[in-house]
């Protein structure tokens, strides 16, 4: 798992990303700052809570009203012209207006004026931001690896909505408090005036850094050449990508549902914490939580989640959010209603740091600013919406006292629209999980469950032939070769292809690593060293042989696999079984056995046939104790299930242990019993369910007429000749290569 101080330090090394970084928190300040004094500015001309509350209304409306105008042109501009000049001459745009709105104050010194010209610049500097911010987010991908945008969009996501507001919001305070003092030397003292004019010089600042310090924003990556098409074509183009790209689609309907919730959430906040009963503070109190939940969602989510898909991650954390709605559409009081606050301000931050991930990582440099002036026009427009709808819905409607067992609480509308919305972002994240899943039929909670825990589950890559894969397990001189031989000879003589193999030593890499591994002659590897070396040897006998086999619709039959490495690193060596089984799974994309044939044996037993003729090699010349508990972890694997396993006493005979063999796997494959005609071929094979173990998904019908390709590979597997007991040419190299 990545080591997220490593991770930051990693990115803040790449100097264009440092000074981009750099410039963002400049930005963020300046604007939080440049929002609060003219907010603060707009409320000190009025009086009474309602009409300051307006004013402060109204001006963030303002801030969001210029998306409507601009939104669906601003992106072009990203996409059409050179993102650092575009930045550049935002940026001294944003100077210029934040600048002006003291000055006109000071030059005319009338209140009237300036408010008009608050509005007419709010309007203009959300117009500059609006194409400002496509060109910012287009060019960040451009600046770093793929791997480091996530933390990237950490850092600058902190930096935005977590240290540039408090700093911005502290500046101010002082501000404020200091007018006490020096307000009096002139208009020019007043906080406002101070505050715009350290905004305004924020974007000076800026826009020098950009120009001459992140010169690569410049740059016009492959396949981004110049537009010659009209603006109107370059719009078409980009809502057609919108259209078309399926991951592109789940992440507007995600982000867009999300924000419907929010802006719900946010309107009707007021009257639900009035239905709290808990003061004048518990909105506060609540938004506050809110913001808490966001940043805890962005900067721990990446750590708690670990490599889960982020695909998924997305959808799962706008259902989260919808979680916590629903907690409280129906918790009775605060303290409840802060924990599922909590729970949706984390599931918001989670779904805002994935998405705008997934957006840089996979939409392309074309059309990427358009995109995202897209989505910031659509959450703008969203906002006001539901935000207007959400107060005046939460408004409609009697409050009423409810019991709930021994609580009573107060039931308003608000709650009511909650629950709606609950349910409207459960739906939008569910539906943007399944429109965007890259691991289709992997449980989403078993994988969510291990990835908390460190391991995902790894998608199976679909045995996509028609073959049939049998497995040969047990401890040492159990029969496993002897069994793998006589099976695949008979399968023959049923007229199937049947690759006989092994492992290790499948192949001739898989033959050299089975060397280093059982020799007990050269240097002992370490226990990882070991379980690492026989998934190294797997991943390439389950790439080069197997799959390739069951493609073709042979049937493989391997002397041992995935449940050998379970059973003697992860319970012999005592690795652990779980991590030594989702290390197997990452090997093979797993590839699971159809069929797991255990041939069980005490020990004792094995071991003195194994060693017949010398010593053994290294593993069978470990204590009685290890290969005991060797024994015990196969038991129990095939005790856990029991539908694709059959547990064999390889005490008896061979023959006898043979015909048990051969007739369970000539049930699974439909062949006829014994001594009936098998001229003209099997009915298809049968459908045998094996949920998340038969590899193969339950192989469909694959004629024994099919099987002409030989058993391909470097020579080391095995097509079997059809005589039992006596080995190919090739099974005798195999068989010189053994100890
Ligand atoms: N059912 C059986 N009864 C008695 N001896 C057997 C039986 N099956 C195999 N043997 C003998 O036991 C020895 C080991 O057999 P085999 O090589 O098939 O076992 P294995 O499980 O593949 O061993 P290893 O774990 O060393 O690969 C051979 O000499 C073989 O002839
Ligand atoms: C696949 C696999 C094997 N082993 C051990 C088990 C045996 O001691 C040897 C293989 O020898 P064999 O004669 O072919 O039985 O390797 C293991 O420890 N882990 C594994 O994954």
């Amino acid at each position: 798992m990545s080591d997220p101080a490593a991770d930051l330090k990693a990115v803040l090394r790449i100097p264009p990303f440092r000074r981009l970084w750099t410039v963002l928190g400049l930005a963020s300040f300046g604007d939080w700052l440049g929002l609060f004094a003219s907010a603060a500015f707009a409320q000190s001309l009025f009086e009474g809570a309602a009409a300051k509350g307006a004013a402060f209304s109204g001006v963030i409306i303002l801030r969001l009203l210029p998306a409507l105008i601009f939104g669906p042109i601003a992106g072009i501009f990203a996409d059409r012209f050179d993102r650092r000049k575009t930045m550049v001459t935002c940026d001294i745009a944003r100077f210029l207006l934040l600048g002006s709105i003291p000055t006109v104050y000071l030059a005319t010194g009338s209140v009237g004026v300036t408010i008009v010209w608050i509005m007419i610049a709010q309007v203009a500097i959300e117009a500059v931001v609006m194409v400002w911010m496509p060109a910012k987010e287009a060019a960040m991908p451009n600046l770093l690896p793929k791997s480091k945008l996530e933390m990237a969009n950490q850092l600058t996501l902190a930096t935005t909505y977590g240290i540039a507001p408090v700093l911005a919001f502290g500046l101010m305070a002082i501000l404020e408090r200091g007018s006490g003092v020096w307000g009096n030397l002139g208009m020019w003292a007043q906080p406002m005036v101070i505050g715009l004019y350290i905004n305004s010089l924020m974007f000076l600042i800026v826009a020098l850094t950009v120009y001459f310090g992140i010169k690569e924003i410049s740059g016009r990556p492959e396949g981004r050449p110049d537009s010659q098409n009209s603006m109107w074509r370059d719009f078409a183009d980009g809502w057609r990508y919108v259209q078309e790209q399926q991951l592109v689609r789940g992440l507007v309907v995600g982000i867009l549902g999300a924000f419907c919730g929010a802006g719900i959430l946010i309107g009707s906040g007021q009257t639900y914490a009035e239905s709290l009963d808990a003061g004048s503070a518990a909105f506060n109190t609540l938004a506050a939580t809110l913001f808490i939940g966001l940043g805890i969602g962005i900067v721990a989510g990446p750590k708690i989640v670990g490599a889960l898909s982020r695909r998924r991650w997305f959808g799962m954390s706008i259902v989260l959010a919808g979680i916590g709605l629903l907690f409280n559409a129906v918790a009775p009081l605060l303290g409840l209603a802060l924990i599922g606050t909590a729970i949706i301000g984390a599931g918001a931050g989670m779904a805002f740091l994935a998405g705008i991930t997934l957006l840089q990582r996979e939409v392309s440099d074309q059309v990427r600013g358009r995109i995202f002036a897209f989505i910031g026009t659509a959450v703008r427009v969203i906002l006001m919406l539901t935000i207007s709808l959400g107060a005046t819905l939460a408004g409609l409607g009697a409050t009423r006292q409810v019991q709930l067992g021994a609580v009573e609480f107060t039931w308003s509308f608000s709650r009511l629209i909650m629950l709606i919305a609950a349910v409207f972002v459960i739906i939008i994240g569910l539906m943007a999980f399944k429109r965007m899943d890259d691991k289709p039929g992997v449980p989403a909670l078993a994988d969510l469950w291990a990835s908390l825990r460190g391991r995902p589950l790894i998608p199976t890559t679909p045995g996509n032939g028609t073959g049939f894969f049998i497995v040969f397990e047990g401890g040492e001189g159990s029969g496993k070769s002897t069994q793998a031989l006589k099976l695949s000879a008979w399968l023959k003589l049923q007229g199937y292809e049947a690759v006989r193999t092994r492992e290790p030593g499948g192949t001739q890499i898989g033959a050299r690593i089975r060397s280093m591994l059982l020799s007990s002659t050269s240097e002992t590897p370490s226990a990882r060293c070991e379980a690492l070396l026989y998934a190294a040897d797997r991943a390439h006998h389950v790439d080069t042989i197997v799959r390739p086999a069951l493609e073709r619709g042979a049937v493989v039959v391997s002397d041992r696999y995935i449940d050998s490495s379970i059973a003697y690193q992860g319970s012999g060596r005592a690795l652990g079984g779980e991590e030594i089984s989702w290390l197997s799974d990452w090997a093979t994309k797993n590839l699971r056995p159809d069929l797991v044939v255990l041939l069980d044996i005490a020990p004792e037993t094995g071991l003195r046939r194994a060693k017949h003729d010398g010593n053994g090699d290294r593993l069978e010349q470990e204590s009685l104790d290890f290969h005991s508990r060797v024994r015990e972890a196969f038991l129990l694997k095939a005790k856990g299930n029991q539908r694709n396993y059959l547990v064999v006493d390889a005490s008896k005979s061979p023959e006898a242990i043979a015909e048990e063999v051969q007739s369970v796997v000539a049930a699974r494959l439909g062949v006829l019993p014994k001594g009936e005609s098998l001229a003209t071929g099997h009915s298809p094979w049968p459908e045998f369910d094996d949920g998340a173990t038969g590899s193969n998904g339950g192989n469909p019908a694959s004629s024994p007429e099919a099987t002409a390709a030989p058993a391909a590979g470097p020579g080391e597997a095995d097509t079997d000749s059809g005589e039992p007991g006596s080995p190919t040419a090739h099974q005798g190299a195999w068989e010189a290569s053994r100890k």
